[in-house]
Formats: structure tokens, sequence, C-alpha cells
């Protein structure tokens, strides 16, 4: 594309020169567009460039470590100005975007030409066609593959206090909602782990809301609140989705529909008024998924490791999916396990269909392996940013889909196959071959990105198109022709025929030989047109004519593949639907086979979950500790049992030596709940576990500095979540409580902690320690047991067995852990000495016979006599109450209290 001379001239005022304060043409079409795009970078297109102007040029420069330069003046001062070429674009935008800025890409809307026919200073028309922003984007090179893009909005009911949350991946077209609450907002975040947030100005006003947003990472992006109208919303659902009433897809509350409605209104204003394609919005009910809050989502590194590393994380081990979107629904799942029996066990199914049969996975695995990626590929299409690729994505897509459906349901035994895959199966055969055929005699087998430069439509496909094209390319012919013919007449052999904007066809000499043409018998025959540095130029009649025949002929053969292209986007639009379930079965499907192919290469067992509160693991494993220790063939992970059965002992104590294997015990538990509720098969020789609402941990030991918490305040704030939330079905694992204080205090904290956990929340709950005194507290609580890692003492060294047995620990081990470490003999010595003069005066000392000297101890029986008002009260969740609520609860205890008074 070109740009015309006089408008770079004129980007200031003129090339150095101030003449003048007043702002220049295309200066003021700059100023205006910038204005209009408040907090994004604008790339102002200029030919081949996008061009950066003051502000905008000095961040990007030192963002992308560009040039930065400057262009004219503006006001008396220099612009700052850089520049990035146009088919270098994206691996700028995407440097932007990775460091959180927004872009405002500007184009020019007409052709130079166009804009001179209005006078020779007139400025071609520009405008933004759209705004790049992280959880905006739908190109591959922007997108990483293997997980979601999602764009979150957040709204709350300001008279209600209700919240709710609705996210979409507008590259994929998913769109769901779900009501939610302050107290399980941060957690229903993480999991989305969302890459822009959006939410009324006013709200992201108040500190306390931004906090709890500004957790993810993820940029927060204000609109004004009117974007979140509840009515209006309603309107423009109604309308995307072509329906009289929304009850169809589910009964939506007013935040709800005001949170999708603020989020169609975002995803329009930054697609320049053009929305993609989604599909209607599911909404998603609180209670369907496992809650898992944010700290143990990310001490338990289900999808990345706590350095930010997908490597070494839960989803590098079970992800062995063939297609990018198979990976995404792994990674969906394992972030959202389930809590309805009924629906794991489905996925079971599925994943154990794939076991039974391996022939069956390996033939569905190879077919996958030819699937391409569909969901983006039609979210491009649908905002009418597609390229032939797409197109033959979509070929692809059907063709595939096709013989899947056709492999799965041969597969069917006399008991059919499980309800899901039936689901699936039956989707893909509902593929359209008819179209998948036509795309295929329309597409040739190169194919480029853009469709802009034509060159995609197969010879033989449109008998007009082949005519322009032998046209445009036999000329070629001729043209070679001619040069021949000129250089035989004129006796040149430099002569060449060449091409340019300005001249059209030509031809050009050097200036040594250019009198050859010009002697009187030949003047007729080439006319001379200009005088370049060392060449002259010369044009003929016929080469005029010629010109005007090949720029006709390419012409018209691009505007017909150009309206080949649009007609077949029509089509794949009009199927997208269909399409669009057949990428989301491909990608179940894909995600069934391969978290089989792991299963049986892993030797991952069906779990079973049910209804009870029961949990028996025989044989677990941690499927990345074992993974690592098998790609470092470093010896065989050793299996454990964890029995913590509701009604029996849901509570395990376990000591051990540092070293020993109880942290890795405990999230092997936890993980082992995770992957059973995501529908996967587990590590373990068996699992039969109730199923779990919520799962809770104590493990990480990072500080919160950043908001002005200490390691132990971080950890007394995650033991306050779980004390005051885990119920009978949930799971709580807890390492090493009360470490990071003294002594004293921490073994109380640890202690009442426990006989919390037992006595109140009633959950299932694995808890490490090295306080040794807390396994007096067994036989106390009936329902506690304790457990030990067993280690084996030879020759002055320990063993660590990695066993776990019942009963308890005798000592930490911890000084034979720092001599393995490292730490200097003298320290070594040292502490063993402090070591045994503190063991000696234990003996006799404070820690003896805790339990009935404790006043906690002694207080905890008190505690099941408390009063109808205390019990009353410790069911509050104050953050929960309205004002009136509040004052409501006041009498309520007023008249509890006197209810207990002797009148
Ligand atoms: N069951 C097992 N089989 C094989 N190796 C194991 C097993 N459990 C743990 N390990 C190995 O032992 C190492 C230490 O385990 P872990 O961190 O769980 O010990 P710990 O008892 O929690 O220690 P500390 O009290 O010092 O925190 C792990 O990195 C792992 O490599």
């Amino acid at each position: 594309m070109e740009v015309t001379v006089s408008e770079l001239d004129h980007i200031g005022e003129g090339a150095g020169e101030d003449t003048s304060s007043r702002a220049t043409p295309v200066m003021a079409q700059f100023l205006v567009l910038k204005q209009a795009n408040p907090g994004s970078l604008l790339f102002f297109r200029m030919g081949d460039f996008y061009e950066l102007f003051f502000e905008d040029a000095e961040i990007a420069a030192s963002a992308l470590g560009i040039t930065l330069t400057k262009r004219g003046k503006h006001m008396g001062e220099d612009i700052p100005m850089c520049g990035v070429p146009v088919h270098a674009a994206d691996a700028y935008l995407q440097k932007l975007i990775r460091m959180g800025h927004r872009v405002a890409v500007c184009e020019q809307l007409e052709d130079p030409a166009e804009a001179r026919k209005r006078g020779s200073k007139a400025v071609v028309k520009r405008d933004v066609v759209r705004l790049v922003t992280p959880g905006t984007l739908t190109e591959d090179n922007l997108l990483d593959s293997r997980s979601h893009n999602f764009l979150v909005s957040v709204t709350r009911n300001k008279a209600t206090g209700d919240i709710a949350i609705a996210w979409a991946d507008i590259s994929s077209g998913e769109l769901a909602v779900m009501q939610t609450s302050s107290n399980r907002l941060s957690a229903d975040l993480t999991r989305l782990d969302p890459r822009e947030i959006i939410a009324a100005d006013t709200l992201l006003a108040e500190p306390e809301f931004t906090e709890l947003l500004d957790r993810t990472g993820a940029p927060l992006t204000p609109l004004p609140a009117v974007k979140f109208d509840s009515l209006a919303a309603e309107r423009r659902l109604k309308e995307q989705f072509d329906v009289k009433a929304l009850e169809g897809f589910g009964s939506f509350t007013r935040p709800e529909i005001s949170a999708l409605g603020g989020l169609l209104e975002y995803v329009l204003i930054t697609q320049a008024g053009k929305l993609p394609h989604f599909r209607p919005p599911r909404r998603e009910v609180a209670s369907s998924v496992l809650l898992i809050d944010p700290a143990t989502r990310a001490n338990l590194e289900l999808t990345r490791t706590l350095g930010g590393e997908r490597r070494g994380s839960l989803l590098s081990v079970i992800d062995d999916a063939i297609t990018a979107a198979g990976s995404r629904c792994i990674a969906s799942r394992l972030s959202n396990p389930l809590c309805d029996p009924y629906a794991i066990a489905n996925r079971l199914d599925e994943v154990a269909h794939f076991v039974a049969d391996p022939s069956l996975r390996e033939d569905v695995r190879k077919l996958l392996a030819r699937m391409p990626d569909l969901e983006r590929a039609l979210g491009r299409v649908a905002i009418s940013r597609g390229g032939p690729r797409d197109l033959a994505a979509v070929r692809d897509g059907l063709m595939i889909a096709g013989h899947l459906a056709h492999r799965l349901g041969g597969s069917a035994t006399i008991s059919g196959l499980p309800e899901n895959l039936d689901h699936i199966c039956e989707t893909l055969s509902w593929t359209d071959l008819d179209l998948a055929r036509d795309l295929d005699a329309a597409l040739d087998h190169e194919l480029p990105a853009f469709a802009r430069d034509g060159g995609f439509v197969k010879q033989g496909y449109s008998v007009d198109l082949d005519e322009n094209r032998s046209l445009r390319d036999e000329t070629r012919h001729v043209i070679a022709g001619l040069q021949a013919r000129y250089s035989e007449i004129s006796g040149i052999k430099s002569l060449k025929v060449k091409h340019n904007n300005v001249l059209g066809y030509f031809i050009e000499v050097p200036a040594t030989s250019a009198s050859l043409l010009q002697t009187a018998d030949k003047a007729g025959l080439f006319i001379h047109r200009q005088t370049v540095a060392s060449a002259m130029r010369f044009v003929t009649t016929e080469l005029a004519s010629l010109d005007q025949r090949i720029a006709a002929a390419a012409e018209k053969a691009l505007a017909l593949e150009q309206e080949i292209f649009s007609t077949l986007c029509a089509r794949v639009d009009a199927r997208r639907d269909l399409l669009s379930k057949i990428a989301d079965a491909s990608a179940r499907l894909d995600a069934a086979a391969a978290l089989a192919e792991v299963a049986e290469r892993r030797r991952y067992v069906r779990p079973r979950v049910d209804g009870s509160t029961g949990f028996t693991v025989r044989g677990g494993r941690h499927p990345v500790v074992e993974a690592a220790l098998q790609d470092k063939a470093a010896g065989s992970f050793v299996a454990n049992d964890c029995d913590v059965s509701g009604d029996a002992r849901r509570l395990c104590l376990l000591t051990g030596p540092n070293m020993a294997g109880k942290s890795t015990y405990l999230r092997q538990n936890a993980l082992i709940v995770i992957l059973a509720q995501m529908g996967s098969f587990v590590p373990a020789a068996d699992a039969h576990f109730g199923v779990v609402d919520r799962l809770f941990s104590r493990v990480g030991a990072a500080d919160d500095l950043a908001r002005g918490r200490s390691t132990f305040m971080v950890e007394m704030v995650e033991t306050a979540a779980i004390l005051n939330q885990a119920t009978e079905r949930s799971f709580v694992i807890l390492d090493e409580i009360g470490r990071g204080t003294a002594t004293y205090d921490g073994l109380s904290i640890a202690w009442a902690t426990l006989e919390h956990l037992h006595g109140e929340n009633r959950c299932r709950a694995l808890f490490a320690t090295h306080y040794h005194e807390l396994t007096q507290l067994a036989a106390k609580l009936p329902h506690l047991a304790n457990a030990t890692m067993k280690v084996k003492e030879w020759q002055d060294q320990i063993i660590f067995l990695h066993e776990v047995v019942a009963g308890v620990a005798d000592r930490s081990y911890g000084i034979h852990v720092a001599q393995i470490a490292g730490l200097p003999a003298a320290v070594i010595n040292r502490a063993q000495q402090v070591l045994e003069r503190l063991e000696r005066q234990g003996a006799k000392g404070p820690t003896s016979g805790l339990a009935e000297d404790l006043p906690l101890f002694a207080a905890a029986p008190a505690a099941k006599r408390e009063s109808a008002v205390e019990k009353r009260l410790s069911g509050v969740v104050a953050d929960e109450l309205s004002p009136r609520d509040a004052l409501a609860l006041v009498y309520e205890l007023k008249s509890l209290l006197a209810a207990r008074q002797p009148s």
C-alpha cells in the first residue's frame, strides 16, 4: 500500500519547520482518533508502516526496543515518532499485549489514489478498525493454542450485593456466566485464569473490590457503568441470539444478565462493531464445580508450577491431547472439577471406553492428529478476519469429523457407546460433507495466510477466474517476447521492460545507449517518458495497451477470488452452529482418548466417586513426583494408602522426619480428588470417596509482602478461611500449621485448629506436623488417627522409606537433614549438643503430659457446651450481612440471651 507524498510531508508542519501552531490535516486526523481511543497505543497506518506519535511513540519505542525518531513539529515542539512495518506488526503487537498494553489499530480505508482525486493535499480516510486487548485476541500467533483466552466481566448489584461473572473466549465462541459471592469471587476468578477483566468504573473505584480482582494478575479495564445496564443488556442478548426470551438458555439473574451485556458491549467496541460468533450463554451453578481457593490452586501446581511454568505442573503430566482444542478441554476440566457424581461417572465412562479398546483409541488419535483448530478458525471467519487457511481448516475439520463418527460408531458393542461418547459420535456424524467437498473443490493445495492478495482458488474451479488469470499470466509471456523484440530492433542487449505504478510498463535502457532509440526511424515507436540517474525510460503504444489489459485482468482475477472467498465464508458462517458443535465434540473426544492414554501408560485406575463422606485410597501415588522419578530413572515411587472416611477416622495426623514424604502424601491425596472429579483416572491401585465440595490446603510458605502480609499472617489468613468455611463434604490438607511463630504459640494454634476441624468442621483432613505433642490428641478425639512416615536407621544413617504407617514419630531428624544439606560440621555438632540438652530438660519440662496440663485442651470440652448465643454467632459470616440482617440478628441474639437467664 502506498501513502501520498503530501501526507508524509504534512505529518508535522513539513519536514522540520515550524510554520504554524495549527495541526496539519493528517495530524488533526491522528489527534481525533487518539482522543476517541484513550488508554490505547494508536497504531496509525501510513503506507507500509504503522506509525506511533507523541507519548505512544515513547512508550512503544522503549517497550519494543525500536528507534525513537522525530517527524516534523506540532505546536512548536518536535513530534516523537516510531514505526513498525505492517508485515511484521503481529510480533510487535504480541510483545505489547504481553506487557499489558492495549493497541488501537488504525487502517487506511481507501486507496491513496482515491484521496488524490479530492485534491493533492487530501488526506487518506482512516479509522480505528479494532482494539487489540489481552482478552479479545483472535489471531493464532497472538494466542497460546493450548490455553483458553478468557475475557471476564464482573458486576455487583448495589442493592443486594450479589456478584455475577460472565466470561468469554472470543477466539472459540465460548460464553458463560455464573452468580457468585464476595467470599468465593477470588476462587472463581482464579479457576478461569482471565487474560483481562472488565467492570464498571464505579466498581473499580472501590479499593477493596479492585484488590480482589487484582489478585488474578489480569489487567483491569474500567467501562462506564451504563454499559452494564441490565435492561439494555437483556435487549442486546435477545438480539444477538435472536430469541424473544432468554429463559431458553437458563434462568439468569439480573447481575448475570448485566455481566453478559457488559461483556458483549466491550467485545463490540474492541471489534469495531462486529460481534464474533458466540455460542448461547451457558449458566454455571456455583455448586456444580469443586471450589478450590486461589492459594490451594497455586500450591498444588495444577496448571502451572509456583515458578509459573507449565512443565512440572499436574497438567503437564496428564495432558496428552493430540489437538490444541483437546488440551484446552483438559486444562479447563482440571481447573473446574465437577461435584455431581453422575456427571463425573459419565466422563469416567468415556475414558474407560478408550482404556478398554486400545485400537479404537489409536485410530481416533491418528484421525485427531489431522484435525485442525476448528474453533479458532471459525472464530476468525465470523469476524471477517479469516483467511484461506481458515477455510481449509473448516474443510479438514468436516472431513475428519465424518471419519471419526464412522470409526466411533463402528466400535459400539452390543451395549452401545457410553452416554457422553454416544452424544459426541452423534454430533460428529452431522458433519456437512457437501460443504467440505465444495471447499475442497475451491481451495488450492498451497494456501496464503491472507485472502487479500489472491492466489488460493484452485485452477478449474471458476472458468471466469481461469480466463482472467491466463490473460494476466500469458501477457507476462508476451512482455518477455516484446522485451526480446525491442532489444533486437534497437540492438541494445541490456534493454529491459519494467513496471512501476507511475509509468506502468516501460522500456529502460542505459543513458549511454538511449540515442539508439531516438533515431528518426525509431522515434515513432519509442516515446521518451523519463530520464533517471543513469537510465532513460520509454514507452510504446503496444506496451501501454498491454498494460491496461494486464492490469484489468489481474484486477478482475483478484476481484473474482475475493468474491469466491466471501461466498465460501458466508457458507461457513451459515453452518457455524454445527461447526462449533463439531469443534467442541472433537475436543471432548480428544480429551477422553488422551486421559485414557495417560491412564494406561501411567497405570491409573478408575476412581469411584459417590454421595458418601468416605475416603479410601489404596496404593495412592503423587502423579507429578512419580512422573519426575520415572523421567530421571531415579527409583520408583512408594505408593501409600489413605483412609479418612467421614464417620470413622476422618482426621489423619501425620508426623515424621523432615524429607520423609509428608507433604508429598498430603498433596497426592488432594490431587487424586481433583483428578477423579475432573473425570480422569487416578494414580492409585483403588480409590473410592464421597464427592468433595471444596478443597482447602494450607501448604505454601510464601509471604505476600505486596499486600502487607508476612508469611505467618498469610498462613493464618488461609487457616482462618478453612476453619470458617470447610463443611462435612470438604477435604482439607494442612502442612505444618503454626511453624511460622514461636514454638508454643504455633503448637497452641495447631492444637486448637485440629480440635476445631474435628468437632466443628467435621471435614476429612490430613494434618502434617512436627509438633509431636499433638499426637496425644488421638487418645481424646475419636475421629483422629495418628500416622507416621517410616524411616530406617542404619549405620548412623537415616533411610527414608516414604511409607505411611499407623503410629507416631519419635524424632524429626532435622539435624540429619541439615547435615545432608551441607550445613558446616561445627554448626551440626553444636546443634546436636543443644538438642540433647533440650531433650533432657523436655523430659521433665513443660511439654510432658501436655494433654492434661494445657489450658487450651482443658478448654476444649467446655467448647462443646457453648451457649446458644455463641453457637448462633459462630455461624454468622459478618461480611454477608446487610444492615437490616445485622439488626435482626441483634434482636435474635438478645432474645436467645433472655431465654437463658432465669426470670
Ligand atoms: N512416596 C514416595 N516415594 C518416593 N519418593 C518420595 C515419596 N514421597 C516423597 N518422596 C521424595 O522425598 C522428597 C521429600 O518429600 P516431602 O517434601 O514430601 O517431605 P516432607 O516430609 O514433607 O519434608 P519436610 O518435613 O522437610 O517438609 C520429595 O521431594 C520426593 O522426591
